[in-house]
């Protein structure tokens, strides 16, 4: 039985890791669960589940939850998710928060010698040398959730990572694949929202759209299995059937392939060095698909990705502005307050203005990212 802490459990990949949890209870039981506002699901979820612990951003939500809570513990904001990604009956922590939030929690739980699965990529943007570090450090296994890093790991068992030629990377092209870059100018947050293949948060789908999510997955490959930035390429492939590949120095490359259905992931890493049955899902269906296609990345029709690439190959603090930059652009988005070629403008506006830092510490990093909040909102209000 492991025991697991939730953080972001009413998000998207949050209530999938609960239907994994649901479906081998078993295997699985919930110690804690985090979320931000979302009282309303989280209700339902703690009725079910029963944790120990709670986690909610701020008091006015734990206000809320208190009245229809009884026997659990809630707790509020980054001492809270500390708290229940360290307590001693936890076995494996569940990062699915979404943004830069999820860096302390995620630096604490290994130092306390959990084992992570990391669905929140942001985090290891932001901060990727500092989370390796602490990985090799405490000698914790960190599982990786998001669908092409999954893969990339599936891939890679049993094998020699030595042997490893370059990571391909699998890119859907977003909601807006099929236009080019003048048809942007003027889309529309609901437009934006309209991934093709999969049903995620808002914050990714858009980051998908704008191509950002696959320069965030580049730079996420290159801290969980080592490798230099050439050795990472990225392809179109729309059908997101093939979610990552690995060619090895023999030529021979490996795939792992699916329908575009998280709970793949998010099960394998939770119940890994094993796999478990998923049931109520369906099989791939290779005949009814008939055919796979890929193309060539367009480095200038999707700047984001050219831009995050840079920044990844630069290091230093330029991916924690990057990251930051894009967090605030995107919440601006959202919230109609950018356009959304907007987005790449003010990022770029932000790296270009940054005096890289190298090797930043925790402390450089969360100031580095608040400092480039407040120059993105300044620029954007101009
Ligand atoms: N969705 C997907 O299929 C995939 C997602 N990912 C990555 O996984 C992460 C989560 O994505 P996704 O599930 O789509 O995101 P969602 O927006 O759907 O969910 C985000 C979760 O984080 C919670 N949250 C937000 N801010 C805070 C905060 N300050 N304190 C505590 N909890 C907070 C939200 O709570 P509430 O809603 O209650 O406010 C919610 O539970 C991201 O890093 C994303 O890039 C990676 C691959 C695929
Ligand atoms: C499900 C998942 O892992 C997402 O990150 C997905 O990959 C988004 O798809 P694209 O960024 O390829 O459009
Ligand atoms: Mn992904």
């Amino acid at each position: 039985m492991k025991t697991i802490t939730l953080l972001g459990a009413t998000g998207s990949i949050g209530q999938q890791t609960l239907a994994v949890i649901r479906a081998h209870p078993d295997q699985f039981v919930i110690h804690a669960l985090a979320f931000g506002r979302n009282v309303e699901l989280a209700r339902q979820f703690i009725y079910e589940f029963q944790p120990e612990k709670v986690v909610v951003q701020d008091k006015e939500t734990k206000q809320k939850l208190t009245a229809w809570v009884s026997g659990t513990k809630i707790l509020v904001g980054l001492p809270g998710l500390i708290e229940v990604c360290t307590d001693e009956a936890v076995d494996l922590v569940v990062n699915a928060i979404i943004g830069r939030i999820g860096l302390e929690p995620t630096l604490q739980a290994i130092k306390a010698n959990k084992t992570l699965a990391i669905a929140n990529k942001e985090t290891l943007v932001t901060a990727g040398h500092l989370v390796m570090d602490a990985v090799a450090k405490h000698q914790v296994n960190l599982l990786p959730v998001d669908s092409e890093h999954s893969a990339i790991f599936q891939c890679l068992q049993g094998e020699n990572e030595q042997t490893v030629k370059k990571l391909i990377i699998t890119a859907s092209g977003g909601s807006f694949r099929a236009r080019t870059r003048a048809q942007l100018a003027d889309v529309s947050i609901e437009d934006a929202l309209q991934h093709p293949n999969w049903s995620m948060g808002a914050k990714i789908t858009i980051d998908s759209a704008s191509m950002m999510n696959k320069g965030l997955e580049v730079i996420e490959a290159h801290w969980l299995f080592g490798l230099d930035y050439d050795k990472i390429d990225v392809i179109l492939h729309k059908e997101s059937v093939i979610h990552s590949m690995v060619e090895f120095q023999d030529r021979s490359v490996i795939a792992q392939l699916g329908n575009a259905d998280m709970r793949i992931p998010i099960q394998y890493a939770l119940s890994y060095p094993t796999r478990i049955p998923l049931n109520d899902a369906d099989s791939l269906d290779l005949v009814s698909l008939s055919q796979l296609n890929f193309e060539k990345m367009d480095l200038e029709r999707f700047p984001c990705l050219a831009m995050a690439i840079e920044a990844g190959k630069s290091g230093g603090s330029l991916p924690t502005v990057l990251n930051a930059a894009n967090e605030q652009a995107v919440a601006m988005f959202l919230n109609n307050e950018l356009s959304f070629l907007g987005i790449e403008d003010v990022i770029e506006y932000a790296l270009a203005r940054h005096v890289k830092i190298t090797n930043p510490d925790l402390e450089t990093i969360l100031a580095i990212d608040e400092e480039t909040r407040l120059i993105v909102r300044d620029q954007i209000k101009r």
